[in-house]
């Protein structure tokens, strides 16, 4: 029986009790209380006493066989006596005494559980919502690497890509598409990273029919090139390509479609641009703070506030951020843009441990000449 029905025939069975209950009380409320009454009118009249005027006498010289009586009555009936006790008390009471009402509202609670769903939907701040985006956010624990995995899950074909793959976690990311039952299409670069190797050169290697995609102005090589405005499709979503150098000189952030049917709030994968509370380092691969700070301001925080940030790197253990929550947060670029640029110049980082290796790797979209031996590193 459905947990709403059961309480709804218990609120009843309850209902029922207290009725019969309330008619015990009558018949005690008579025993205990009317018959005396009568009998001392009987014994004043009997006696040629006006009841009035004799009530205290009269009390007083039946009154020990009376409450003997009522004590024995009372001992027999004592269940009854309780139930007559509760029954006068309730008449008096505006609230029941029996759990009738402890049955009503736990009935309540669970006839409305769509009520309790959309408060707990309501706080859920952090995730972007659409009935066909199917979104992962991975991570890589040595270079601290966000990779995404956006997918249409609605499309018959599922189609997916990867933002900004690792060589080393290139084998997670492709077997979970497959468990997934994802076909994937891209494999993107945000730009040409220089802390570790990109998993593009070895997901092509793995399945050759993959496309690897980086911006026009990395000078890199792929088998796409993107410019600033250009739409990135799978299936029925699509991602925006917006130009934001400053960390590198062809560093693009993606964000997805501005339309109804499109991931609700937005989402930016911003790449080293913007990090959460940070942003990009601005010492080597062309960066400049000046260009840093222009693109961050006029093409990242100009999106709504709503906009959910997924950066490329996090060393503190964040994982999303909103554009509202940076405009107000981060330490960097709530700066004016001499401060930032004096910021950006005294960071006194050591370079990448892997610089050497990865800018060149990752140059020509980290397509290894052995890709086993990039798979065993
Ligand atoms: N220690 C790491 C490199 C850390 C680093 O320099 N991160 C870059 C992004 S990867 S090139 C950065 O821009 N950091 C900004 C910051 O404020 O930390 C290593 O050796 O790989």
């Amino acid at each position: 029986m459905p947990i709403a029905t059961k309480l709804y025939a218990s609120n009843v069975t309850s209902t029922l009790n207290s009725k019969t209950n309330s008619n015990n009380g009558d018949l005690i409320y008579v025993i205990l209380i009317v018959i005396p009454v009568i009998k001392l009118f009987l014994y004043s009249t009997i006696h040629n006493q006006n009841p009035t005027t004799s009530t205290l006498q009269s009390l007083s010289s039946i009154q020990p066989f009376w409450w003997q009586l009522l004590f024995m009555l009372q001992k027999m009936l004592r269940l009854h006596f309780t139930t007559a006790l509760s029954h006068f008390a309730s008449k008096a009471s505006p609230f029941p005494l029996t759990p009738v009402s402890v049955t009503v509202s736990r009935a309540i609670v669970c006839n409305n559980p769509t009520r309790f769903r959309s408060q707990m939907g309501s706080f859920s701040t952090s995730s972007s919502s659409s009935s066909k985006l199917l979104f992962r956010q991975l991570f890589e624990k040595e270079s601290s690497t966000y990779t995404y995995l956006l997918a249409d899950a609605s499309h018959p074909e599922k189609p997916a890509l990867l933002i900004d793959p690792v060589d080393r976690t290139v084998d997670r990311d492709l077997s979970i598409i497959e468990q997934l039952g994802l076909k994937l299409v891209y494999a993107m670069n945000t730009h040409v990273h220089a802390d570790h190797v990109t998993g593009t050169g070895l997901i092509k290697s793995k399945v050759p029919s993959v496309k690897s995609v980086i911006s026009k102005a990395s000078g890199a090589t792929a088998d796409l090139y993107v410019e600033p405005g250009d739409k990135v499709q799978i299936g029925d979503l699509f991602l925006e390509v917006r130009a934001t150098p400053g960390h590198t000189k062809g560093c693009v952030t993606y964000v997805t479609g501005d339309a109804p049917d499109q991931p609700q709030p937005r989402m930016a994968f911003t790449g080293d641009t913007l990090l959460i509370r940070g942003c990009g380092r601005t010492d080597f691969q062309g960066g400049s703070s000046e260009q840093l700070y222009k693109s961050i301001h006029s093409q990242i925080l100009t999106l709504p506030k709503s906009t959910l940030i997924y950066p490329a790197h996090d060393y503190k253990g964040f994982t999303v951020s909103t554009v509202g929550e940076e405009l107000q947060n981060n330490p960097r670029i709530t700066k004016d843009e001499e401060t930032f640029k004096n910021i950006m110049g005294n960071l006194n980082l050591s370079y990448p441990k892997m610089i050497d290796i990865a800018v060149p790797a990752n140059m020509v979209c980290g397509i290894q000449s052995n890709p086993k031996q990039a798979e065993a590193s």
